[in-house]
């Protein structure tokens, strides 16, 4: 598929046009296109070692591809030098990884706050929304507390309070409820089915069907190779 083939109609909040990633000799990913409509709520399941981390962090701006093209609104980003794809993937990319970038000795509030970074809100703004996605995800009442001081499902919902605060087009899920007890997760299920009625755009990885049931589309990712239903 080509380029202007993925982006012809409506454009892709992310693409991914025949994108290959190959770790020395190893090729992980087979080229891969794909691509994520605003609104898309898509799950991508596969054997653990087929590749689904590693075109999370393709999809996220976290790393480049060895072959092929990444799409961020129509626009291929594989060019653009490190800050620019930083402030882009600030904008447009919200994470929900177990264990990805929350500061554990800041408060909930700062964590939320740090995601606004590229945004150019001043001071009172950005507390005024941290506060109001805390609220949002369930933890008004925990806003001083320090992601060290909270449960595996707190710290889910802190990540998920920091991208939408920032705004962001699509929230990218690793496992969002693999290391949750099955309540939490599916508290944590249900956040996802309200924003995701609310318009935002949803990529999660996992290994649970009851997870993957939840999504509008699934992708079946085996030895590298990416099939979308
Ligand atoms: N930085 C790296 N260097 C070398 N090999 C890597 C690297 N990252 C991933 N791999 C390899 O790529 C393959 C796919 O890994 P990946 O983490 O994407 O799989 P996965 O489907 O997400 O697995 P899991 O479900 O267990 O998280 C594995 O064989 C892994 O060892």
């Amino acid at each position: 598929m080509t380029v202007e083939a993925l982006t012809a109609g409506e454009t892709p909040v992310i693409a991914l046009d025949r994108v290959t990633r190959s770790f020395g000799e190893v090729d992980v990913l087979s080229p891969v296109d794909l691509a994520v409509p605003a609104g898309d709520y898509l799950a991508i399941c596969g054997a653990s070692g087929s590749g689904k981390s590693t075109m999370l962090n393709l999809l996220g701006l976290l790393d480049r591809p060895t072959s092929g093209h990444v799409i961020v609104h129509g626009t291929c980003v594989d060019g653009l030098p490190d800050h620019r794809r930083a402030a882009l993937r600030g904008a447009t990319i919200g994470f929900v990884f177990q264990a990805f970038h929350l500061l554990g000795d800041k408060s909930a509030t700062a964590n939320v706050e740090l995601g606004m970074l590229y945004r150019g809100l001043p001071r009172t703004e950005r507390t005024t929304r941290a506060r109001a996605a805390l609220d949002r995800v369930g933890l008004s009442h925990r806003l001083d507390a320090s992601p060290a001081t909270m449960s595996g499902g707190e710290r889910q919902r802190v990540a998920i309070a920091r991208a939408l605060a920032a705004d962001v087009d699509v929230l990218l899920a690793d496992e969002p409820t693999g290391n949750l007890d099955s309540a939490t997760g599916e508290s944590i299920l249900q956040l996802f089915d309200e924003l995701h009625a609310d318009g935002l755009t949803l990529i999660v990885v996992t290994h649970s069907d009851d997870v993957a049931a939840r999504a509008g589309r699934v992708a079946v990712m085996a030895d590298g190779v990416l099939t979308v239903a």
